[in-house]
């Protein structure tokens, strides 16, 4: 560009400080954020905006922090409408006396399309702009995120047992093929393949899917290694751990997303960071259900990539992933008896760049940078309980919660203005919650 080129563009926004989190650690004073189309234009010093663009919109964001739009790498979000349902218990007796038995009466396409957007709500409300589920009725949770227009990573589910959803593995392996097929080249969606766990999943059915994400090269994400039981369990029936028993069938590679990681001895460690595995840190669910503490600056220290997720809203029970990073730093520093791991930077690299890579995305979103698309947030930092301050990643990470979203764009769409939703019709999504409650409450 020369001296007195003028670049038209759709957006400017001028912003307090931008953290683009690639160069890690980085915070910019005073930028302003370009976006053309769908895709950042540009990131440079208010001053040079001026000279070299005309932008058809300019909102001025004075006491604002930008980000790349947060990716939440786990949960169930059609789980949304069982929030407080079943609280205060281990996850065994949560799953098998409470959850599942409500899965097996309430679970249908049309609680999957009210929960997944109830879901989404709260999602975008406080700062996601990409999420991957695990649940039933994946076509029509597909399809309601992209109806929306927020990014997601929708793994279909295999289990050995039929459900709502299908027959058995070879159903939902069908299925899900299909449902690949379907959404390939989608510029929001993504397909993934989803063993539940290692104790719901035997070998024949990984072996099929390993060979299908192969086929496809799509990504696999499973729950593994979630509580000390589940490891003693494997154990005692089969003289093997979980990671064990899926590196041997090659389920471990950089395709794969490792869902919990609590229990991670020297080769737990080993595995995961010579097969490139990614690991997806859900620490208020484990909290909650008391599951045990994913050791995660021990993981970092060996090169395995974390990204984090918040689970479903009923074992967390709440989709703020700002909140999940503040519990996630705490929790690192006390695991690891240092208060320098998991630093702020370091947290929100991780439900940002980290959950990008974890899902192979890492060339379009996950930091703010000239090229990648335009998922971007604002967090507003102008209340007294943000002041005063040094270092607004501090404050992102250890004092405000996502509420202080006021803004966010998804491919240069915006997804909320001034803290309203602009793409769903919250009194129409209320009423088709509250007729749910009232189902689930009759029970
Ligand atoms: C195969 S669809 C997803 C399946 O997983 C259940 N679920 C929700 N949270 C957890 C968790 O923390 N560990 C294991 N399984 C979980 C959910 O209820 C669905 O049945
Ligand atoms: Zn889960």
């Amino acid at each position: 560009m020369t001296a007195d080129t003028i670049t038209a563009v759709d957006t400017r926004i001028n912003a307090r400080w931008i953290i683009p989190i690639v160069p890690s650690g980085t915070v910019l004073n005073e930028h302003a954020l370009l976006i053309q189309g769908d895709r950042i234009e540009a990131i440079l010093p208010q001053a040079e905006a001026d000279q070299h663009y005309r932008a058809r919109e300019t909102l001025n964001l004075n006491d604002h922090v930008l980000l790349p739009g947060l990716i939440n790498a786990h949960g169930h979000a059609a789980m949304s409408l069982m929030r407080g349902m079943a609280d205060d218990l281990p996850l065994m007796t949560w799953l098998n006396d409470h959850i599942w038995p409500a899965e097996a009466k309430f679970v249908s396409p049309e609680f999957i399309a009210d929960g997944t957007r109830l879901a989404i709500a709260e999602m975008l409300r406080t700062g996601t702009t990409c999420f991957s589920d695990m649940y039933f009725f994946p076509e029509v949770a597909a399809q309601t995120a992209s109806d929306v227009g927020i990014r997601s990573q929708i793994c279909f589910p295999v289990l050995d047992f039929p459900t709502a959803w299908g027959d058995g593995p070879d159903d939902y392996l069908r299925q899900g093929a299909d449902l690949i097929d379907q959404w390939q080249n989608h510029s929001h969606v993504r397909i993934g393949i989803g063993p539940h766990a290692p104790y719901t999943v035997s070998d024949g059915p990984i072996r099929d899917l390993i060979r299908l994400s192969d086929d496809k090269q799509v990504p696999i994400q499973i729950h593994l290694h979630e509580t000390a039981f589940e490891v003693a369990d494997a154990l005692e029936k089969s003289g093997t751990r979980p990671s064990q028993r899926l590196a041997e069938l090659g389920l471990l590679t950089p395709h794969t997303q490792c869902v919990h990681m609590t229990q991670v001895d020297s080769t737990d460690l080993m595995l995961l960071a010579e097969s490139g595995a990614h690991v997806v840190h859900c620490p208020e669910s484990n909290l909650k259900l008391a599951s045990g503490f994913c050791p995660v600056d021990k993981l970092q220290k060996a090169g395995v990539n974390v990204s984090i997720g918040t689970d479903g809203a009923a074992s967390n029970n709440d989709l703020d992933l700002f909140g999940e990073l503040e519990t996630a730093a705490m929790l690192a520093k006390a695991v690891a008896e240092d208060a320098a791991a998991l630093s702020a930077h370091q947290a929100l690299a991780m439900a940002t760049i980290n959950g990008a890579r974890a899902m192979g995305r890492e060339k379009d979103i996950g930091s703010l940078e000239t090229g990648k698309m335009a998922d971007v947030i604002a967090i507003d930092l102008s209340d007294p309980f943000n002041q005063p301050i040094y270092d607004p990643a501090s404050h992102l990470v250890y004092s405000q919660h996502g509420r202080q979203l006021s803004h966010s764009w998804i491919g240069g769409v915006p997804q909320v203005q001034d803290g309203k939703l602009t793409r769903i019709d919250v009194p129409d999504l209320m009423l088709k919650v509250s007729h749910w409650a009232k189902r689930i409450r009759q029970g």
